[in-house]
């Protein structure tokens, strides 16, 4: 397979901030810029300026924090919000305009002609103030192929940078995800950006399949946070590209600190069970799976704890056989004889079956009740 040429481009800031309820402040941009650029992001996307005042402080301060990604602010096709943008000192703007005919209609009270015209001399404005453009197709995914080309073309040809396929209402499944960006890319001579929603769970497999299908910039939020059910999982797109196309470029082992740093500031609580730095990524309970684990963790981890800075946990409860036992027994500093490893791993069932928890605490209490009792 032909290896994929990308880049990321992390919209935490602007679309994850999106999330209802959510909202960063200053220093906590500054925090997780930092860790992103930190981890090799080419770049970020640090907010919308035109949202609020406070808003396009925090974008200045990214843009003006020095790091190697590079800095977009987010602006509709106005004037007055590419004029915010490049009064906080971004690298490049992000120029969106609705393209489907139900947004158009509901947006705007004119032609789709007009609206792409006018947002075009939006271009030009932004590159004579010495700004770089991406645009932004919104609701593309919705939009009819012939009209969304025209887009692009008319797009490129007025200098943009970096054209942007946005399933907005998270509305494909990958393979019409790999046909349309297929027909886009062969069609338009500029680099393509995926960006997913995640209504129907396909977010990350849409963004990979764009990849394979051409797309250039990849956009992410750390945890998938974002509008609704949010957007593609910086995470989990990373550790794809890391495991299946051998793209070693980004820090992994930061991942899990960035995860529970957003995790904390927004709000935004991570599922346990959530791929890559959820508690119980690299937790096991089956007494088959820890034994196996004991000599070999490939056997039951497809990537390691380690690479993503994750923890590896063994769990006490019904499942636990009596290797696994055994191991956490000793790693409690406890010497138990074989009967009596039987005898607690007994209690600890009985008690996981009784929904209680076996914390160490409890293991202790166990192992006491158990040397306590007569032979
Ligand atoms: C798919 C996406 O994620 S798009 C980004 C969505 N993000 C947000 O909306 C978050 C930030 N938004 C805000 O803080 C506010 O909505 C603001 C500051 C942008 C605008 O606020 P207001 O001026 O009060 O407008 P309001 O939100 O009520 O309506 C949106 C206006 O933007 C216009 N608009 C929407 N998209 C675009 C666009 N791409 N280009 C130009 N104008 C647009 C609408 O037509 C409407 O215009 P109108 O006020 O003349 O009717
Ligand atoms: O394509 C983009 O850059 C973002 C547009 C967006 O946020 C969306 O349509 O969901």
């Amino acid at each position: 397979m032909k290896p994929l040429n990308i880049e990321i481009c992390d919209v935490t800031l602007r679309d994850g901030e999106q999330t209802p309820g959510v909202s960063f402040s200053c220093k906590e941009k500054v925090e997780i810029a930092t860790l992103l650029d930190e981890i090799g992001i080419e770049m970020i996307e640090a907010g919308f300026p035109a949202v609020s005042e406070n808003e396009k402080h925090c974008v200045k301060t990214i843009a003006n924090l020095g790091l190697d990604a590079r800095i977009s602010g987010f602006c509709r096709a106005k004037k007055p919000d590419i004029q915010d943008a490049i009064d906080c000192g971004v690298d490049m703007v992000s120029i969106f305009i609705p393209t489907s005919e139900l947004h158009v209609r509901l947006k705007f009270k004119k032609p789709r002609e007009q609206v792409l015209e006018e947002s075009l001399e939006m271009i030009d404005y932004a590159r004579d103030h010495g700004t770089q453009v991406r645009f932004a197709a919104e609701d593309a995914s919705r939009t009819d192929i012939p009209f969304l080309k025209k887009v692009y073309q008319r797009a490129a040809e007025r200098g943009a940078v970096l054209l942007s396929y946005a399933d907005t209402v998270g509305c494909l499944i990958p393979s019409e995800m790999h046909a349309v960006m297929a027909e886009l890319v062969s069609s338009v001579d500029r680099p393509f950006c995926a960006h997913c929603h995640n209504d129907m769970g396909c977010a990350v497999a849409n963004t990979l399949t764009a990849a394979e299908a051409g797309a250039f910039q990849l956009h992410t939020t750390v945890n998938g946070i974002g509008e609704r059910a949010g957007n593609t999982s910086l995470e989990e797109l990373l550790i794809i590209l890391w495991t299946k196309k051998g793209i070693d470029r980004y820090d992994l082992s930061k991942l899990t600190e960035l995860s529970h740093l957003v995790e904390k500031y927004s709000g935004i609580f991570l599922p346990r069970n959530k791929p890559v730095t959820g508690e119980l990524a690299f937790s096991h309970e089956s007494g088959i799976h820890i034994a196996a684990i004991l000599d070999d963790p490939s056997a039951y981890e497809y990537f390691s704890p380690d690479l993503v800075g994750g923890t590896r946990h063994f769990i006490l409860g019904k499942h636990t056989g009596k290797k696994a036992l055994e191991h956490v027994v000793a790693s409690l500093g406890c010497e138990l004889t074989e009967k009596q490893i039987c005898a607690v791993l007994d209690l600890v069932k009985d008690h996981s079956e009784q929904k209680c928890n076996i914390t160490p605490e409890v293991l202790r209490k166990l192992i006491r009740k158990v040397k306590e009792s007569p032979a």
